[in-house]
């Protein structure tokens, strides 16, 4: 069988990396191969040095594009959790997937501001992180996301649901057997 691209973009602290590290332990358990390209680490790593122009975030998206397309194609199941926040970009990466789920992870920047995980929306706020999404650079929303995730309203359980049944119905078997 061949792999799925589940993609996961909106803004910082919406949720996209909780969900994928939740789904990728449902989807371990499930006895599947699964991957998690994280935008934190693959900035570590693979993208270390990029900074947040557009040219640098479309690097490092293509970056991670190319190399989930690749575990995909070898039956991977493959999450990846970074803000993407270019349409056409995610849009070109996500063509070349053999199967994919472009999944919007979206709360208003209110919530996000309130919940500041990582303290950079103070921050943003203040002017001391340029081109920081949302609030000083664009985030072009997806305008057909596969799933849609308002995480500001629906309980976390609800969204790795919505996100199961979504992969059901890409011939995903998502159940856990003893
Ligand atoms: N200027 C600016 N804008 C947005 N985000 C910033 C910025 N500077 C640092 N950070 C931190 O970097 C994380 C986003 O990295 P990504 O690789 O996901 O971004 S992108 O997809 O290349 O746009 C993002 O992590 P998440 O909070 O997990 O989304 C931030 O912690
Ligand atoms: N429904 C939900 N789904 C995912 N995360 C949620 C939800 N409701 C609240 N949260 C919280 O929002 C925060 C999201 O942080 P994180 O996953 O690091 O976001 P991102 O990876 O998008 O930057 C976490 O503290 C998480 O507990």
């Amino acid at each position: 069988m061949s792999g799925v691209v589940v993609w996961f973009t909106g803004l910082s602290g919406a949720g996209k990396t909780t969900l994928a590290k939740a789904l990728e332990v449902h989807l371990y358990e499930a006895g599947h191969q699964v991957e998690h390209l994280d935008g934190d680490a693959v900035r570590e790593h693979l993208s270390k040095g990029l900074g947040f122009s557009r040219e640098d975030r479309d690097t490092n998206i293509r970056r991670i594009g190319f190399v989930a397309n690749l575990l995909a194609k070898h039956g991977v199941i493959v999450l990846v959790s970074a803000i993407s926040p270019y349409r056409v970009t995610r849009e070109e990466v996500l063509a070349q997937a053999p199967k994919k789920l472009e999944v919007f992870v979206d709360a208003p920047l209110e919530a996000l501001i309130q919940r500041d995980v990582k303290g950079l929306y103070a921050k943003a706020l203040k002017g001391e992180i340029a081109h920081f999404t949302g609030v000083s650079d664009p985030y072009e929303p997806p305008l057909h996301p596969d799933v849609h995730l308002r995480t500001d309203q629906m309980s976390f359980q609800e969204c790795l649901d919505r996100l199961l049944e979504a992969l059901e119905r890409l011939g995903v078997d998502v159940e856990v057997r003893a």
